[in-house]
């Protein structure tokens, strides 16, 4: 669509410059020092102009005194070299089937290849990023996902390695947030006997917002946010009501997990939680500086 790719900016006279800035005082004194998670979906880093944007902002937001913690998905960029491989690739309920071949080509997409992707963006735009997968640091403990049927409880779905998270030990991320640096996290966990699992990066976007006490969690997708039986966009989100539209069906597939993760984190102190498109140039930077409701809060009750 052209309406989503980011436009170069036309030239603003200084006096606009300056009143811009100004504006956007009050945000910045607000948010200055505090922690904001951001995940970056696979279906919102497909056009090169949004990622340079992306990445822009993330500097802009460090720089401002923010701390920026990406958390990064890579599902399409799965899909299309599991295809390459003659695999097709299987979801239930939001979750990739992860046999342990996909599981290679998971941790050789996502580490080796998108993370450093990001980063380098990260970098080019003038910051520092670090790579990092839930390995380094002894950050994401996990074991293997049970997941039970959304409408059949008693119905139980063998998904393979897709992991349950267990604990997060956040050290890593601190120690580098403290020196400057803006992690760059990819989802994948570790087990007890040193075996990968393949974590939905909402989910880990979610628990990594709740442990490091995160003043927003922001989850960048490719649609303008939750969207009702009728396609009109919920702007607010309550418990009761993401209950009511998972059961009827309304929320389904990716963004069943995205909705549990970003209903946790409201849940578990995460002050601000929004769904936003990703598809819209510095969306990021619209979330945070604007007055304007923008893509769909999640509220704790
Ligand atoms: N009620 C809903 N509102 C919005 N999107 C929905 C809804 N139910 C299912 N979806 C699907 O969830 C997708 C977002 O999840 P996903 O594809 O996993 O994105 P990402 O790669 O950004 O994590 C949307 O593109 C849409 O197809
Ligand atoms: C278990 C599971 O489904 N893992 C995801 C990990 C990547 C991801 O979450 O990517 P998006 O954010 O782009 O959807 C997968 O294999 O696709």
């Amino acid at each position: 669509m052209s309406s989503n790719i980011a436009a170069p900016a036309t030239p603003l006279a200084p006096r606009d410059k300056a009143d811009i800035l100004a504006q956007a005082l009050p945000y910045i004194r607000k948010y200055h020092g505090k922690t904001m998670v951001i995940k970056y979906g696979g279906n919102a880093m497909t056009d090169p102009a949004l990622q340079a944007a992306f990445a822009e902002d993330v500097v802009m937001l460090k720089l401002v005194g923010i701390n920026p913690v990406v958390v990064h998905g890579g599902g399409p960029q799965i899909e299309g070299l599991l295809q390459r491989l003659g695999k097709k690739g299987e979801f239930i309920q939001g979750m990739r089937v992860t046999d342990p071949e996909t599981m290679e080509v998971v941790e050789w997409v996502l580490a080796g290849e998108v993370q450093q992707d990001i980063v380098g963006l990260i970098n080019r735009a003038g910051g520092k990023a670090v790579g990092l997968t839930g390995r380094d640091g002894g950050m994401i403990r996990a074991r293997k996902l049970r997941m039970l049927d959304q409408k059949d409880p008693s119905v139980e779905h063998d998904v393979g390695q897709v992991g349950d998270i267990v604990a997060i030990d956040p050290s890593v991320v601190k120690a580098l947030q403290d020196d400057a640096f803006i992690p760059v996290v990819s989802p994948i966990g570790f087990g007890e006997n040193n075996e990968s699992y393949n974590i939905n990066a909402d989910v880990v976007a979610a628990k990594l917002a709740t442990t490091l006490q995160a003043e927003k969690l922001l989850m960048l997708t490719n649609i303008p946010g939750v969207l009702d039986k009728e396609g009109k966009l919920l702007t607010e989100l309550t418990m009761r009501r993401i209950d009511e539209l998972c059961q009827d069906g309304t929320i389904s597939g990716g963004m069943i997990p995205k909705i549990a993760g970003a209903l946790d984190a409201a849940k578990s102190g995460v002050n601000a939680v929004h769904i936003i498109d990703g598809r819209v140039p510095h969306a990021l930077l619209l979330e945070i500086l604007g007055d304007q409701p923008f893509g769909t809060m999640i509220r704790s009750h």
